[in-house]
């Protein structure tokens, strides 16, 4: 049955593995059972995935044509009026999240998570990881390993690793609704991400969890509509009836990172509030999804440098202070997102890192955030001393209702009032860290740290479509050159020879320009880098990409 080296069918014929099994130890995630779980999943959920994703394309589609604009939904009214309803809540381990920390799911990193002081780890198959098929199973080993406790190990420099005695809670973050897992097929097509990632790590672990007395605990990313929030409850209740689990059991905690989700957060936790334990706000892929949908709607819409789309601009304040009000109405938690900054060698750069978060995590404690990400071990102290400044004893603030707070659709779209200024140095760093975060991405890694900064898919995202709406809108620089496709192009160069000598020879530059240029100087502007991307360089073995 199982052929190593021209793919794995099960007995039927049906569920095909056509990634690399001889890794030692793929065979104990990619077991017949959990294969058949995952293919379940897909045999009842794969068609409304795909609706799903046209409904998607077409709206945008409406709003890049000015057919559409955005607003709260009519039919979904009497839900947001409804103050009686409330969502689940927190489940053990999860009532309070004062610091969470991301990461990608490595062997090392793994363990770094879950010594690292904060109260929960996003163990993230998402923007932090580049979902080759050595690191989707992968993960999927550390985390069953990790969570059996069976992680320890010695590394050949002697340095040893070893979960201590307060792990943070796991909360795993599948992939998004847009991506495939291609080295799974079922009857010929390959499954959805989503449910690889959520099938293999429930199948294996939920139980294992439970008996822990923790539990099966999801982040959800990059959701557009309450419509595809109720495709995952549906996705748990049968996941949970599959293996007897009682309805009711999974929590899940949904990014609000997307314009279009903004307007129906209300929407998103009702439809989910069986398993619902909060929403998060995901402020860079929010970002990427105003540009992406509103990129073309001319100079209302042009964001400034990256640098300066802070929190505070009014559309981003809006967002998460209409976050905080919803959660806490609906006794959910409200999470805070990630600030770029991370610690340095340099001890200046490193106060400033720390200054530069300190604020952020403060602005997110006083507005009623019940706790907030950090993206490395070095962040958790500062995010528990703000947080243990507002919280004190109490484990949350979900009693915070933020009454006071009143945001309109303007308020959400209003991109005008950002302010700052687009510039020669802003155009050149997004084509820089784009390159450079490809680059990595194509080799493996899912977060890198570039110029002090912790980069992800997300934030590339961000870069590559910046370059492409000031290219479309003809944004002028306040040097006075208006951005043409020719003058980025003549930058991507220049900053393409400066990335190659100083990465040197053993890189993958040549495709990560390709993809950059394929993705921000087009005429059309593609809905994600990373979707094409898998498909041509990610997809094992060579030519399997159809
Ligand atoms: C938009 C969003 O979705 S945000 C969420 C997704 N993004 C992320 O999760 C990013 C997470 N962060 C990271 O991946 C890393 O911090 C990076 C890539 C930014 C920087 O990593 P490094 O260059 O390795 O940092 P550095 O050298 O300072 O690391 C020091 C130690 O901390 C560990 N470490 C750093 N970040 C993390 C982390 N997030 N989780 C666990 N361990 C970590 C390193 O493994 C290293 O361990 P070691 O001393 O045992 O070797
Ligand atoms: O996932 C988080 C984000 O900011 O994007
Ligand atoms: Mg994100």
């Amino acid at each position: 049955m199982a052929d190593k080296l021209n793919g794995f069918f099960d007995k039927a014929g049906r569920i095909q593995v056509t990634g690399d099994r001889t890794h030692a130890r793929f065979d104990e995630i990619l077991t017949p059972a959990a294969l058949d779980f995952v293919a379940r999943l897909d045999n009842e959920f794969a068609g409304r995935r795909r609706e799903l994703l046209d409904a998607r394309r077409l709206r945008r589609e409406r709003l890049a044509a000015g057919e559409e604009t955005l607003g709260f939904l009519a039919e979904t009214r009497s839900v947001r009026e409804d103050g009686d309803w409330q969502v689940t809540g927190a489940a053990p381990g999860l009532e309070d999240r004062r610091v969470e920390i991301t990461g990608p799911t490595d062997r090392k990193m793994t363990v770094n998570a879950l010594n690292s002081g904060a109260k929960v780890w996003l163990a993230d198959f998402e923007d932090a990881t580049s979902p080759t098929w050595q690191n989707v199973i992968g993960g999927q080993i550390n985390l069953y390993d990790a969570i059996r406790r069976n992680i320890d190990f010695t590394t050949e420099a002697g340095k040893q690793y070893r979960i201590g005695g307060t792990p943070a809670t796991i909360v795993a973050r599948p992939r998004g609704w847009h991506l495939v897992e291609k080295h799974i097929r079922i009857d010929g097509r390959p499954v959805s991400a989503s449910l690889v990632d959520f099938g293999l790590y429930f199948f294996h672990n939920a139980r294992q969890l439970l008996a822990r007395g923790s539990g099966p605990y999801f982040y959800l990313p990059k959701l557009e509509s309450h419509l595809e929030a109720r495709l995952w409850n549906d996705v748990f209740r049968l996941a949970q009836q599959e293996l007897g689990i009682p309805q009711g059991t999974i929590r899940a905690t949904v990014l609000i990172e997307t314009i279009t989700a903004a307007f129906e957060m209300d929407e998103i936790l009702y439809e989910l509030r069986e398993h619902a334990a909060g929403l998060n706000a995901g402020r860079w892929d929010y970002i990427f999804s105003v540009i992406k949908n509103f990129g073309e709607q001319g100079a209302d819409f042009v964001l400034p440098d990256r640098a300066q789309v802070t929190m505070t601009v009014p559309f981003m304040r809006a967002y998460t202070e209409l976050l905080v009000s919803t959660c806490h109405r609906r006794g959910a938690h409200a999470i805070g997102g990630m600030a770029a900054f991370i610690p340095s060698k340099d001890p200046e750069a490193n106060a400033t890192a720390l200054t530069k978060v300190r604020q952020d995590k403060e602005r997110e404690a006083n507005d009623g955030f019940d706790g907030s990400w950090v993206a490395h071990p070095g962040l958790v102290e500062t995010c528990r001393e703000v947080f243990d400044g507002v919280l004190g004893d109490r484990p949350n603030q979900v009693d915070k209702l933020r009454d006071d707070v009143v945001v309109t659709a303007e308020d959400l779209l209003d991109v005008a009032s950002s302010g700052g200024e687009v510039t020669e140095q802003g155009l050149r760093a997004n084509i820089n860290v784009g390159l450079r975060y490809i680059d990595a991405w194509l080799r493996g890694t899912g977060a890198a740290a570039i110029s002090g900064l912790m980069e992800d898919a997300a934030t590339a995202e961000i870069a590559r479509c910046q370059v492409w709406q000031w290219i479309r809108n003809g944004t002028k620089l306040t040097e006075g050159t208006a951005v043409t496709a020719e003058f980025a192009t003549r930058l991507l160069d220049e900053e393409f020879a400066e990335v190659r000598a100083d990465l040197g020879s053993d890189n993958r530059l040549a495709d990560a320009r390709e993809i950059f240029a394929e993705t921000a100087l087009g005429e059309k502007l593609p809905s994600f880098f990373t979707t094409g991307a898998y498909a041509r360089y990610l997809t094992e073995p060579a030519g399997a990409a159809s």
